[in-house]
């Protein structure tokens, strides 16, 4: 396994050995003994998993607000896509901070991207799927959104002039600015 720090220090980028032979490879995408020997401790409960058809597929920037609030380990199981993080934290020196990783099939990334923190991707190709492990389980009623191209974020999406695919949810999210409460968030979980 190999973890590498982003300009984000919370947001790492995992990236799992994979065992390759004739017929092809096996990887383990999550093991919790590995991870743990890294320091990282994460009680995962809930697994996700999305189809995008198209390119330029844009979801998010999505966040459970507390008290279930996710941390998040991403990859892409086919395709390929450009995952972003923002650090939404209340008084976190990078509030408002944001970054990008490109997660495909090919490159075998992950992103562990913590609580307090806002996701979003884009797809760079069609049919893509993500799959990603929560530390907390679906609650409507925390669930939140921010618009993609907050202006106070300035997001590069790799767009070069489309428009994305959004779903009317994400069209209509409202600016941080907008969010009235401030998050506290209490350490990733
Ligand atoms: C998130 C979620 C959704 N749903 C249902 C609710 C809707 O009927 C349907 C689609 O939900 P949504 O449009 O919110 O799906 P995405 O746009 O892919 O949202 C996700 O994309 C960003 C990038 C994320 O990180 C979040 O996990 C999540 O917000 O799935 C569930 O049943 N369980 C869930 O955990």
């Amino acid at each position: 396994m190999q973890i590498k720090e982003t300009r984000l220090p919370e947001v790492l980028i995992l990236t799992p050995a994979r065992h390759g032979d004739a017929r092809g490879f096996f990887s383990e995408s999550w093991n919790a003994q590995t991870l743990a020997a890294a320091g990282i401790h994460h009680h995962f409960v809930q697994d996700n998993h999305s189809l995008s058809k198209a390119p330029n597929t844009l979801r998010g920037l999505h966040f459970q607000t507390p008290p279930h609030a996710q941390t998040k380990l991403v990859r892409c199981g086919r395709g390929a896509l450009y995952d972003v993080a923002v650090d939404i934290r209340h008084g976190s020196p990078n509030f408002g901070k944001w970054v990008g990783v490109e997660l495909s099939f090919e490159n075998g990334h992950q992103l562990l991207i913590p609580a307090g923190f806002m996701h979003g991707f884009i797809t760079r190709a069609p049919m893509t799927e993500i799959i990603y492990k929560c530390t907390d389980t679906y609650a409507p009623e925390c669930d939140a959104a921010v618009r993609w191209d907050d202006p106070a974020l300035n997001i590069d999406w790799g767009l070069e002039g489309k428009t994305p695919i959004l779903s009317d949810k994400d069209a209509k999210a409202p600016l941080l600015s907008e969010h009235a409460a401030h998050f506290t968030w209490e350490s990733a979980a």
